[in-house]
């Protein structure tokens, strides 16, 4: 059996009976019952994940993978495609937008290249080059079936090696100069939406961009015509190889039973992808924001997931995860440290006269 179905096969549900006992104690904290909302949901969550009362989550890092794209030529994206290799670098020398944010919050930031259009090796960038960019797919497949279990396999590896040492959460992030060109043929298909519906502005396209883009989309899904029912069949067809890779890492985090922080519009494509292998992984997910990009209400409903972040982001790269682990921590030491109703009145009476 190769790694990904080994992968796939070994992912289970979380621990219902830890979940039971984290909820007791939340309850017994001295406050009005669920007053923490989505801080107490996220203790119940992780509780289950490590099947503990207690867990750790000091340790976090953000991988993010960058790779570019065939249908690039049809002019669906309004930046350069060389930004995809010029920006990568920024990601682990905390120059850009996820690189400031993971500064601040300590969070390790991974950078790896699975198909970015160049020859060079980056400085500070793993090369785990699948080829250099996905085949235009208005013309055909955007890549062969076995590269898109590479891509998944990749993802599976870079998070089992983390996990092996220490990292105790995940978070994923990318960077693709017409990802979310990908990423809406993604939600397209899985939601039998009309690609106008799903097809928004990604870095800043005007409304005729945006006809065109969704054209663009219309024909790919109409030339390929992927199987909704394949995930691996989706991915090769429409995908990208980022958006494979971190898939991988949904099903290599769910597998060894650690924590992923979901990002923006192109992760929720990951998160489809991976949700298609295997249900279970949606259990141990942490969507972190609402993309601005249009379609991101459809694709979070398709994965019934609710984020907790509204901030008008729309930059991907792993920026919103990040912020994200801010709050997933707080929630730990809320949990950990909080006084017990019990203890607010043994201390109350304490101190009466
Ligand atoms: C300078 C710059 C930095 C970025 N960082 C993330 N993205 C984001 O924009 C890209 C997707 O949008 P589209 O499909 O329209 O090309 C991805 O690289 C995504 O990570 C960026 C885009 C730009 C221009
Ligand atoms: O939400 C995102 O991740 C996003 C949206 C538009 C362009 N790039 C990224």
């Amino acid at each position: 059996m190769n790694l990904l179905q080994k992968t796939i096969n070994s992912i289970s549900e979380l621990d219902k009976n830890y979940m039971d006992k984290t909820k007791k104690r939340l309850d017994s904290l001295f406050k009005p019952t669920g007053s923490l909302g989505k801080l107490e949901d996220i203790c119940i969550q992780l509780s289950g994940i490590y099947k503990n009362i207690n867990f750790d989550i000091s340790k976090k890092a953000l991988i993010a993978f960058a790779a570019d794209h065939g249908v690039y030529e049809e002019g669906i994206a309004p930046d350069p495609q060389i930004l995809t290799k010029l920006q990568i670098p920024n990601f682990t020398k905390g120059l850009n937008g996820v690189g400031t944010l993971a500064t601040f919050a300590n969070v390790k930031v991974i950078a790896v290249d699975v198909g970015i259009n160049c020859n060079e090796k980056l400085e500070g960038v793993l090369d785990y080059k699948i080829r250099k960019g996905t085949s235009n797919m208005t013309k055909g497949p955007a890549m062969t079936r076995d590269e898109a279990i590479k891509s998944l396999e990749i993802g599976i590896k870079i998070s089992q090696n983390l996990i092996k040492d220490g990292y105790n959460i995940l978070g994923i992030g990318e960077m693709g100069i017409g990802n979310t060109t990908a990423t809406s043929a993604i939600i397209s298909v899985f939601g039998n939406f009309d690609p106008i519906e799903v097809t928004g502005m990604g870095s800043g396209l005007n409304s005729k961009g945006i006809f065109k883009k969704a054209n663009v989309i219309k024909k790919a899904i109409k030339i390929n015509n992927p199987d909704k029912n394949d995930a691996i069949d989706v991915l090769s067809k429409v995908g990208g190889f980022e958006i494979g890779a971190m898939a991988g890492v949904i099903l290599g985090a769910s597998a060894n039973r650690v924590p992923v922080v979901i990002d923006g519009f192109i992760s929720y494509a990951s998160a489809l992808i991976a949700y298609n292998l295997n249900k279970l992984t949606k259990e141990y997910m942490i969507p972190s924001h609402f993309s601005k990009e249009i379609a991101s209400d459809k694709a979070l409903q398709l994965l019934g997931l609710e984020p907790m972040l509204y901030m008008n982001m729309r930059l991907g790269e792993g920026s919103g995860a990040v912020l994200a682990f801010n709050i997933i921590e707080s929630a730990n030491f809320m949990y950990k440290n909080m006084i017990t109703r019990e203890e607010a009145v043994m201390s109350i009476k304490k101190s009466l006269p």
